[in-house]
Order: structure tokens, then C-alpha cells, then sequence
């Protein structure tokens, strides 16, 4: 559905990204992992158009992404939640949510579905975004991009700094995305998230994609974590 073929991407003359390929299946969630300024972010802010790739192409079925002005590449059914969350901390819930909706024409049941999704958040649409828990963000955020109905969602570390229980909450709110047919492009840093939720696993490295493998590839032969992560499989 997403084919992401042979992109350069340069922040002036410094290359982040290096021939990066790699395709999206509808309903496939895909996993980028990676150390620190490996090249996550990148590929991420290059699919929503924020990055133009210098050379290479990112195709939608058969929309070229890539010779799209960057506010029209969500338009085409991709939703991006930046690291960080961007609330607006000083608006409500309902007015973060009515940020998403705007970008839309209809509006009232996309709404209610969303909502169905975190009813967390329909029990504060009052309360000012900024006071809500780290989670509670991350879904709200989360809600805000998927008003588009995008069919894939770009996630950029969705679980950073939250609890154990939030964690998993999110993670299973990814799942249930999969279920309903959108595709996820999830950068973590938690390993023992991507091994849970991930269809395939794509390890970043220096700006590259050094190889892409399922979880369970990579269950049995944790080497690989200690090659392109540093970091070993618990349990
Ligand atoms: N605006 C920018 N200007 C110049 N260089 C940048 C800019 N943003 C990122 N970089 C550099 O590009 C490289 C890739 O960064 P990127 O944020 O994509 O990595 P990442 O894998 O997402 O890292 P992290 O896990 O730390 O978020 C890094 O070397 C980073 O310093």
C-alpha cells in the first residue's frame, strides 16, 4: 500500500537517510527501531511530507507523496502524531479534538467513533489538555490524528514516559487500529513494546534500513538486538 523506495534525505548538506526502502501492507503494524539519531524521525516527518527526500520516491497505492505539497499528503488518509504529543495544553479536550475534525468536512459521527475508542477522554472533554496525564495526552493526541480516518498512522514514540499500565493501553488501542484496517508506522525505543505489537520490525541504522524481520525472527536470535539497539531481550 505504502512503498517508501530508495529516499535520500539531507538536513542542508548533512544526509540523514540513505536509500531508505521499506513498504507498509494495509492493517500492518511496523516497527522502526533504532539507537538515538539513528534516522527514526526522519522517515516518519518524510512520509507526512514535513521532509522532501532529495532523491526517491513514497507512493500511496498510486499517489506520488513525494510530488505532493506537504499539507496535502494527510488529505490522502495519513495520520502523524509527532513526538512530544503538539496539544494545544491551553484548549480543552473537545477543542484539541475539534482541531482534527476541522481539517474535514463532516465531522459529528467520525467524532463518536474516535471517542468510542478513548472513553477516557470523553469523561474530561472540559478539562484543559495540559492537565491531563502523560497517557491521557498520548491518547488525545492520538484521537486528534485518527479524525482524519487516516488508513495509516504515523506514531513517534507514543509510549515514552509513561507507566507500565498506560503503556500497554496504547499499545492495545494500536491493535485494535490493526483490526479496523489502518496500517501503523510505530517508532519505539522500548523493544519489549515492538516485540508485542509489531508485524515486522525494521532496524534503523545510521540512516539506513539494515534489516527488516518479525518479532519472532528476532525472539530467536536476541543478538541482533545487541547489534543495531545495544540492549538485550528481558525475560
Ligand atoms: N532539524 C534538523 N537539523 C539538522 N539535523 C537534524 C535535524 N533534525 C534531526 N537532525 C539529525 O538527523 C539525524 C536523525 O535524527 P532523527 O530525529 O530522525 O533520529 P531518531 O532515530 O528519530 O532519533 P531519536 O530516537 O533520538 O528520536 C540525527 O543525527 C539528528 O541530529
Amino acid at each position: 500500500m505504502l512503498k517508501v523506495d530508495a529516499i535520500n534525505v539531507f538536513y542542508g548538506s548533512v544526509q540523514v537517510l540513505r536509500d531508505v526502502t521499506f513498504d507498509l501492507n494495509p492493517g500492518e503494524i511496523l516497527c522502526l527501531l533504532g539507537r538515538n539519531g539513528a534516522g527514526k524521525t526522519t522517515i516518519l516527518k518524510s512520509v507526512i511530507g514535513q521532509m522532501k527526500p532529495r532523491t526517491g520516491r513514497i507512493s500511496l497505492e498510486d499517489i506520488d507523496l513525494t510530488a505532493l505539497p506537504p499539507h496535502e499528503v494527510p488529505k490522502q488518509g495519513i495520520g502523524y502524531v509527532p513526538q512530544g504529543r503538539r496539544l494545544f495544553a491551553e484548549l480543552s479536550v473537545e477543542e484539541n479534538l475539534q482541531m482534527g475534525l476541522l481539517a474535514r468536512r463532516r465531522g459529528g459521527d467520525v467524532r463518536a467513533r474516535v471517542l468510542d475508542l478513548f472513553p477516557v477522554l470523553r469523561e474530561r472533554l472540559g478539562q484543559r489538555a495540559g492537565t491531563l496525564s502523560g497517557g491521557e495526552q498520548q491518547m488525545l493526541a492520538t484521537a486528534r490524528a485518527l479524525c482524519l480516518e487516516p488508513r495509516i498512522l504515523l506514531l513517534d514514540e507514543p509510549t515514552e514516559g509513561l507507566m507500565p499500565i498506560m503503556i500497554a493501553k496504547i499499545l492495545e488501542i494500536v491493535g485494535t487500529l490493526r483490526e479496523m484496517g489502518v496500517a501503523t508506522i510505530l517508532v519505539e525505543q522500548r523493544v519489549e513494546s515492538a516485540l508485542h505489537v509489531a508485524d515486522r520490525i525494521a532496524f534503523i541504522e545510521n540512516g539506513r534500513v539494515a534489516e527488516v524481520m518479525t518479532p519472532d525472527r528476532l525472539r530467536d536470535d536476541p543478538r541482533l538486538l545487541h547489534q543495531y539497539v545495544g540492549v538485550g531481550v528481558k525475560g
